[in-house]
């Protein structure tokens, strides 16, 4: 029982000549035959039924095939092909015991399985046992021959010699020696191999070249079973090594390696059975095809399942792995290893082909990996790429310089990361996402130059706009005559300032000449733009600006101190003045003259407009003269319509609102002066006063020596005092003695009755409410309203009426006086 445990006998294939697969997968799991590699033999006996093969088997292998007992006769005991583990013997030894031959039990025709079979033990094993009776050694008639025959035609038919050994097992050895018996035999098998029928290729090959033909005689192991122990001890030493070089099997040839024996028996078993012709070299490769594919397939599977890779994958989709290449290469390698470890055996150009099948398709499995660590190296790459950038700026390192410098720092990173991540089994191209990368860093670094620029574009504008926009304003404010050469040094000297420093901070960017060229052009035109924009502006505010020239002049002596109309001042030369200074405004914001062009705006205006000829219509003089022609245009001469703030019939427009808003101020000082002379010379004359002492002493002398008379005097003092400031008696008569007795007699009822009302109200000891305010209108100066748009062409007549008054005409906007605006100023008063 125990020694069938060790060999593990199985039938290989039955009676019927059914292959037993799972008992052969069976017998390969136990015995471990698979890890044999080619380090293994096959011993196969074949010979007359009954003729103890299984037997010498057991003895010799101690093996537990089943033997025929003795007793109850010579019948058939082994049907079809049983194989077992040959216990103690190395290498691994496989015993096969074959169905007898020319047995009763099949027939005597049937002798189809006996060639199939001994088919079958020459193309697996590489030592054939033919057992044969001595007895029938060189008898015509002999068991043995038919044998031999079958042996050698089937070997005629597997293609190629395998140099299988066949060692004749001579049973029942008689006295005869060996010596004597050895060369009969040899004769023997000579003749049938002569007989046997040979392809046109082996037609002279001799039986050596496919056979190592060895002879040994055993004693009958029924009469002489000691010595027949003894002799198959000494013959099993000879299995011993068997297929180390000078054993028994040294020089067999196409061997299977072991992990392909199950698959290559059953193929052969298949091929026998349909009686195919047996090619074993072509059998090879299809065993080693087949084999090698699952074996490659297997590996790939572990690989796919291998713990360490799923660690990894996991990890690399998280971000990238330190030693991603040694690792997965070290899996990959584990893994290609075991397949060549495991195909080593196999036809080495299969062996090779799907070694290399397996390689691609292990690769195909990990590359996703590899991508998605490629993936994470160049992310971190532009990352780091970004950082550095932004601190090497931070610095106040060169922008191009630093670009330069970050981006090699950081290929050289990216370089060393897929270096890292590379692996051995494959030279995989990391240049795409290198040149990813490469074109990521540079998109960045435009757009951080990009940034980079606007930003100090946009600083150098602003300090153009600073240096400029208030100076150039004040220059107009000021509308000195060389205002615009004032502004065009002023541009000058502040543009150069600027382009100078933007020229050194942009060299830093290195940028191709004509790309600064055109910045620094750039930033010339800005610097002139905001001069034009600016005096754009301030042409919008002509009018404002003409009125307040106007009104500083008109309203302030040579010492600036505010005038006292005494009728001292000559008003005629005072207003010509501080009109020609208004003009002369005018004449500056007419035109943008940024271009040392000289023009002949100022002249035209002058001559045009100062010698009134365009004024506000009077009813003495309603024509326009006619130098004011010059003026009906919409174009300067010699000056551009770009260059051009307002056009000829624009000034004229302004002009006449101009004098129409200012007509007032000359109006009231003319009044102011008359009022002083006249408050001068209030007292009556000497002889009346005379007259008055002498006809009023009487009068005089009553209220004397009458108190009550004085007092009734008293309150009819205060009471006209009260009135007298009340209606401001001074100020109605300042324009004339009618138009105050009118306005005096209109109000004086209204004002007793509210002085009566108040003197009531404060006797009863109520709050006096406060006397209604005497509504004072004040011409608001609605400076916004009255701003020129310059970009129109022509300015609504409407607006000349609109009043457009400076803060200090505020001075004249009492309502007592308002009435007075309408006073027409006779036209001779201000030519
Ligand atoms: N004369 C003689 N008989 C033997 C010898 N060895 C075994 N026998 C006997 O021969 C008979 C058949 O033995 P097996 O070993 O079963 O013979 P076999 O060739 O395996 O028989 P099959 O498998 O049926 O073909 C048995 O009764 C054995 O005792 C021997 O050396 N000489």
């Amino acid at each position: 029982m125990e020694r069938d445990q060790d060999s593990c006998g199985t039938q290989l294939i039955d009676g019927n000549g059914v292959f037993n697969v799972e008992g052969l997968d069976n017998f390969s799991k136990i015995t471990k035959l698979s890890q044999c590699g080619l380090s293994y033999a096959i011993v196969a006996i074949m010979g007359p039924q009954s003729s103890g093969k299984s037997t010498l088997l057991n003895h010799l292998f101690q093996t537990n095939f089943r033997e025929m007992d003795a007793i109850r006769g010579r019948s058939q005991t082994t049907k079809g092909i049983w194989m077992a583990k040959c216990v103690g013997i190395e290498p691994f030894t496989i015993a096969m015991d074959l169905e007898g031959t020319d047995g009763r039990e099949r027939g005597e025709d049937d002798t189809a399985f006996e060639k199939q079979s001994a088919l079958f033990a020459l193309a697996v094993a590489d030592i054939v046992l033919i057992n044969m009776w001595c007895h029938d050694i060189g008898r015509e008639q002999a068991a043995n021959k038919p044998l031999l025959k079958t042996v050698f035609q089937a070997m005629m038919r597997l293609f190629s010699p395998r140099k299988t050994t066949l060692l004749f097992v001579i049973r029942d050895k008689t006295r005869t020696p060996l010596e004597y018996l050895e060369p009969i035999l040899r004769e023997d098998i000579q003749k049938i191999w002569a007989t046997v029928t040979k392809p046109e290729a082996h037609k002279s090959t001799p039986l050596s070249e496919f056979f190592n033909v060895e002879v040994t005689a055993l004693s009958s192991y029924e009469e002489k079973e000691e010595q027949f122990e003894r002799e198959v001890a000494e013959l099993r030493q000879r299995f011993f090594h068997s297929i180390s070089p000078g054993g028994l099997a040294g020089d067999r040839q196409g061997v299977v390696p072991a992990s392909g024996f199950s698959f290559s028996a059953q193929q052969i078993w298949k091929i026998i059975k349909e009686n195919k012709d047996l090619d074993l070299p072509a059998h090879k490769v299809m065993v080693a095809t087949v084999r090698c594919e699952e074996i490659a397939n297997e590996k790939l599977r572990y690989l796919s399942s291998d713990q360490g890779w799923l660690a990894l994958e996991e990890a690399v989709q998280a971000g990238p792995v330190s030693g991603f290449g040694k690792k997965l290469s070290s899996i990959l390698e584990f893994y290609l290893s075991e397949y060549e470890n495991e195909a080593i055996y196999f036809d080495e150009g299969v062996r090779n082909a799907k070694q290399q099948q397996l390689e691609s398709r292990a690769l195909d499995v990990v590359h996703h990996a590899y991508v998605t660590m490629l993936g994470h190296l160049r992310s971190k790459a532009l990352e780091s790429f970004k950082t550095r950038l932004e601190q090497s700026l931070h610095k106040g390192e060169g922008f191009a310089a630093s670009v330069r410098a970050c981006a090699q720092s950081c290929m050289v990173e990216f370089d060393k990361g897929c270096e890292d991540a590379s692996i051995r089994q494959a030279n995989w191209d990391a240049s795409k996402v290198r040149e990813k990368l490469h074109r990521d860093i540079e998109a960045h670094a435009a757009s951080v130059r990009s940034t980079m620029l606007t930003e100090m574009i946009a600083k150098y504008e602003k300090q153009l706009t600073d240096m400029l926009s208030g100076p150039v304003e004040a220059l107009f404010e000021a509308g000195e005559n060389d205002a615009w050469t004032s502004i065009r040094k002023l541009l000058k000297r502040e543009t150069e300032v600027a382009v100078s420093e933007f020229s050194t901070a942009v060299a830093s960017f290195e940028l191709d000449k004509p790309t600064i060229d055109t910045m620094v052009q750039n930033l010339r035109e800005y610097g002139r733009n905001v001069v034009e924009k600016k005096a754009r502006e301030e042409a919008g505010k002509v009018l404002i600006r003409m009125k307040d020239r106007f009104t500083t002049i008109f309203n302030h002596d040579n010492d600036s101190m505010p005038r006292v109309w005494t009728g001292k001042e000559d008003i005629r030369a005072i207003t010509k003045d501080a009109r020609s200074a208004s003009l002369k405004i005018l004449s500056t914001l007419a035109a943008i003259r940024l271009d040392e062009k000289s023009d002949d705006i100022e002249n035209v205006l002058f001559s045009s407009l100062s010698d009134g000829t365009v004024s506000v219509p009077s009813s003495k003089d309603r024509s326009i003269g006619a130098s004011s022609d010059s003026l009906a245009s919409s174009t300067w001469k010699e000056v551009s319509p770009k260059a051009t703030l307002l056009t000829p019939v624009q000034c004229k427009s302004l002009w006449r609102q101009f004098k129409a808003e200012t007509e007032y101020s000359v109006t009231q000082a003319i009044s102011a002066q008359e009022a002083h002379k006249r408050s001068n010379n209030w007292l009556p004359p000497p002889w009346a006063i005379v007259a008055m002492v002498v006809l009023g002493f009487n009068e005089f002398m009553v209220l004397l020596r009458n108190p009550l008379y004085l007092l009734v005097l008293f309150v009819v003092y205060l009471l006209s005092k009260a009135l007298w400031v009340q209606m401001d008696i001074t100020g109605e008569f300042r324009n004339g003695a009618l138009p105050g007795i009118l306005s005096i007699s209109s109000r004086l009822l209204p004002t007793v009755m509210n002085l009566l009302r108040r003197l009531a109200e404060e006797a009863q000891g109520r709050p006096t409410p406060e006397a209604p305010m005497q509504q004072s209108f004040s011409f608001q100066n609605n400076r916004n309203q009255t701003q020129l748009n310059p970009t129109s062409s022509t300015i609504p007549e409407s607006s000349v009426s609109s009043s457009c008054m400076s803060s200090t005409d505020s001075e004249y906007s009492s309502p007592n006086l308002m009435h007075r605006r309408s006073t027409k100023i006779s036209e001779e008063e201000f030519s």
